[in-house]
C-alpha cells in the first residue's frame, strides 16, 4: 500500500493505522520508530490497523477464493469433517458452533480452524499435547491445502515481526519472545458470517463480545464491515470498517498478563448487519505450548503486584477452549 493510500484511509480509520514498512528496515532506529507507534496503540486501544505488511494480495484473495468454496459446499460435505473428529480442534465448526459471549446465545458464525500440521505418530500427538494433531483438509478442493499453508506461513512470520516491535516498545531486545515464537501452536481460522437475521435472539450476534485469547491476532477482512471494537473512553462499540490492503492486529490475554494489562487485551465482536455474506481470517498467533507468560519484572511499578499468576501457553489455551466450548 502506498502512502497516498494511507493517508486518505487515516481519517476513515476508527483505529490506529500504523505503517509498518519500518519493520523491515535493517536500521534498528527505523524498527524502533515503528515500535514506538505500535507501543502507544497497544497501551491505548490494544488494537491497530497496519498497513504495508508485506503479504502478498494475491495470496490474501486466494484465501478467501478458497474458504467461500469451502463454506459453499453442502452442509454435509462441511460435516464430513467436522472438528468433532479432530483430537486437535482442527476442521469444520457449525453455525452456533461457540459461545464467545458467556451468557449470549450462541455466535452465528461458521468456521474451519487449521493449525501446525503434525504426524499422529509425532510424540506431542501421542502425549496427548492440546491443540497437536493433524489437519482435516477437504480433498475435493486441490488448492485449498497449499493456499492455507502458504498464508499460516505468510502469518506466522508477520506475528514473530510484530513481536520483535513489541519488544522494542517495552524496551527489552527485539529477540526477548523468541521462545515464544519458537513453534507456536499458532491456528488460522476460517469465519463465514450470514447476514445477521431480521428476527435474531436478543443478544444473538457473529461473534460474542470477547477478548482473544492468544499472544497476538492479524485480521483480514473482506469488504463488509462487521467487527466492533470496545472504546473505553466513550464507553461505546467504535466500529472498524475495513481499510483495504491492512490487517487488524490486536492483542490476545497473554500480553496483558505480560504487561500487567499495561498493553490491552480488548473486548471485542461482530455484528454482520452488511446484509452480506462476510468472511473473515484471524490467525491467532498463541506462541510455544510450554513457554511460561508471566509478568515482565519492568512493566511493575515500585510495590506493584502482578495481576495474574504464572501460566504456560498450553494450560491457559486449555482453559479458555474449555470455557467458551462448554
Ligand atoms: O471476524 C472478525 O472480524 C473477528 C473475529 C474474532 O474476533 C475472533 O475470531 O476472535
Ligand atoms: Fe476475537
Amino acid at each position: 500500500m502506498n502512502q497516498s493510500l494511507c493517508a486518505r484511509h487515516l481519517e476513515a480509520a476508527a483505529l490506529p493505522l500504523i505503517d509498518i514498512a519500518g519493520l523491515f528496515s535493517p536500521d534498528l532506529a527505523e524498527r524502533t520508530a515503528v515500535a514506538e507507534r505500535i507501543g502507544a496503540a497497544c497501551r491505548e486501544v490494544g488494537f491497530f490497523c497496519v498497513a504495508n505488511h508485506g503479504v502478498d494480495p494475491a495470496l490474501q484473495q486466494a484465501v478467501f477464493e478458497q474458504a467461500r468454496a469451502f463454506f459453499s459446499q453442502p452442509e454435509a460435505g462441511k460435516r464430513a469433517l467436522d472438528k468433532v473428529f479432530s483430537n486437535a480442534n482442527r476442521g469444520y465448526e457449525p453455525l452456533r458452533g461457540q459461545v464467545l459471549e458467556a451468557g449470549a446465545p450462541a455466535d452465528l458464525k461458521e468456521g474451519f480452524y487449521i493449525g501446525e500440521e503434525l504426524a499422529e505418530d509425532d510424540p506431542r500427538v501421542l502425549a496427548g499435547r492440546f491443540n497437536h494433531g493433524a489437519n482435516q483438509w477437504p480433498s475435493e478442493l486441490a488448492d485449498f491445502r497449499p493456499t492455507m499453508e502458504r498464508y499460516r506461513d505468510a502469518m506466522n512470520a508477520l506475528a514473530a515481526r510484530v513481536m520483535g516491535a513489541i519488544a522494542l516498545s517495552l524496551q527489552l531486545p527485539e529477540e526477548h519472545f523468541a521462545g515464544f515464537c519458537r513453534d507456536s501452536m499458532s491456528t488460522l481460522r476460517l469465519l463465514h458470517y450470514p447476514p445477521q437475521p431480521a428476527n435474531a435472539a436478543p443478544g444473538e450476534k457473529g461473534c460474542g463480545a470477547h477478548t482473544d485469547f492468544g499472544g497476538l491476532t492479524l485480521l483480514l477482512q473482506d469488504e463488509n464491515p462487521g467487527l466492533q471494537v470496545w472504546d473505553r473512553h466513550s464507553m461505546s462499540w467504535i466500529h472498524a470498517a475495513p481499510v483495504p490492503g491492512t490487517y487488524v492486529v490486536n492483542l490476545g490475554d497473554m500480553i496483558a498478563r505480560w504487561t500487567n494489562d499495561q498493553y490491552r487485551s480488548t473486548l471485542h465482536r461482530v455484528v454482520n448487519i452488511s446484509g452480506r455474506e462476510r468472511y473473515s481470517v484471524p490467525f491467532f498467533f498463541s506462541g510455544n505450548p510450554d513457554h511460561l507468560v508471566e509478568c515482565l519484572p519492568t512493566c511493575l511499578a515500585a510495590g506493584e503486584a502482578p495481576r495474574y499468576p504464572a501460566v504456560t501457553v498450553e494450560e491457559h489455551h486449555r482453559e479458555m477452549y474449555r470455557r467458551t466450548y462448554g
